[in-house]
């Protein structure tokens, strides 16, 4: 994988990421496909929106159809049927947030499964290895998601065993590596000095990229944003800065301004499906009724198939009989809101003018998103 810089304005960059399976170009948004699927979506429709990469979730693929039948079928390009690159996380996340009766040792995480309750054991190896068989093309290390809030020592002693579980990702991924790539992640809550640590022992291990995890847990945002400014020009500028699960688009804003590359959340599609729609007009709740006799587009500034094709009418009416199309029509507007604002604010980076950029859209943002 390699990470080339084009660009910058102030600390915010435009970049390229080459992978075998193509090119990301960054500030990039990174839609979730949870079961292998970016939900209600064609793998035809995220490419014809514009999205170059998607993520997938390890914890959901080796519970349910299991990381060796996906191997067996030929790897999860083929199984999904998405050729461009993937993203994958190392389940530690979801294990935190969706697994019950969690263990955690210094060997790996206890947890039974939220499907059928069978009990399962994941160590930093067996999630590169489960990443391997995938066939991501980009992998992330087992981590521990510090959950918010938490004491000081609590996260200085996490710290400590993210950064050994992170050696030997690495370790077992040098042993079995192809030209697939690691990042891995920095955590340490809201602490300024515990994230400066972990930013030195993870680059000591060595990654293709670093992510930025354990944000977006509920702390307050002042928090985010301030380790966010402080934390993300400490990584290293020549490789990709990931911002996991942040995805509201005055956060990615802020977190451009300081660097980061990568983005991926839940917001654009989830909304999408509860029928909260992002406009250039600001947030819109399709449901009210308000809308019921609105023969106007979704969006009048928005070129998207559902905005050329269908009336705010009939998109409610489609949300109020809980119709598919419904959650279809909606999610692509969304995706297609969110693609159009990265590759704008791409440019707006190559012209050199983000600053005016983000005043603009915090305006906007601030003035209906809130
Ligand atoms: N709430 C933010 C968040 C989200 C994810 C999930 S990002 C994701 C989700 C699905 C597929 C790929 C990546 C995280 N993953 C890991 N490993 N560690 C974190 O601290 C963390 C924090
Ligand atoms: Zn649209």
């Amino acid at each position: 994988m390699r990470f080339k810089i084009l660009r910058k304005d102030g600390f915010a960059r435009n970049a390229l990421i080459e992978t075998k399976r193509g090119v990301i170009h960054t500030p990039a948004f990174m839609p979730v496909g949870t079961n292998g699927t970016v939900k209600a979506m064609t793998p035809e429709e995220i490419r014809e929106i514009g999205y170059e990469i998607i993520l997938s979730n390890t914890y959901h693929l080796y519970l349910r159809p299991g990381h060796e039948t996906v191997k067996k079928l030929g790897g999860i390009h083929k199984f999904i049927n998405w050729h461009g690159p993937i993203l994958t996380d190392s389940g530690g996340f979801q294990i935190y947030s969706l697994a019950s009766l969690r263990k955690i040792t210094s060997q790996g995480v206890e947890f039974r499964s939220h499907i059928d309750g069978s009990l399962h054991f994941i160590t930093p190896e067996k999630a590169i290895e489960i990443q391997l068989a995938l066939g991501s093309d980009i992998m992330m290390v087992l981590d521990e998601c510090v959950p918010y809030p938490a004491e000081k020592e609590y996260v200085e002693k996490s710290l400590k065993l993210t950064a050994d579980w992170a050696k030997r990702s690495k370790d077992y991924f040098e042993k079995h590596r192809n030209d697939q790539a690691v990042f891995g992640i920095i955590q340490g809550g809201i602490y300024d000095e515990l994230r400066q640590k972990a930013v030195e022992e993870i680059v000591k291990t060595g990654f293709d990229g670093y992510a930025l995890g354990g944000l977006s847990v509920g702390e307050p945002k002042e928090d985010m944003y301030r380790v966010i400014k402080n934390i993300a020009p400490l990584m290293p500028e020549e490789k990709p800065r990931y911002l996991m699960g942040v995805g509201d688009l005055m956060d990615v804003l802020h977190a451009v301004e300081h660097g980061i590359d990568m983005f991926d959340c839940v917001i654009p599609t989830r909304n999408a499906r509860n029928g909260t729609l992002f406009t250039s007009q600001g947030r819109i709740s399709i449901k009210r009724s308000e809308f019921k006799e609105d023969n106007s587009p979704l969006d009048p500034d928005c070129d998207c198939y559902t905005c050329r094709n269908y009336t705010k009418a009939f998109l409610r009416h489609l949300y109020m009989c809980r119709e598919i199309l419904s959650m279809r029509l909606n999610t692509i507007h969304n995706l297609y809101f969110y693609c159009r604002f990265f590759e704008k604010m791409r440019q707006a980076i190559a012209d050199g003018r983000f600053q005016d950029f983000k005043k603009e859209w915090m305006h906007v943002l601030e003035k209906n998103f809130s």
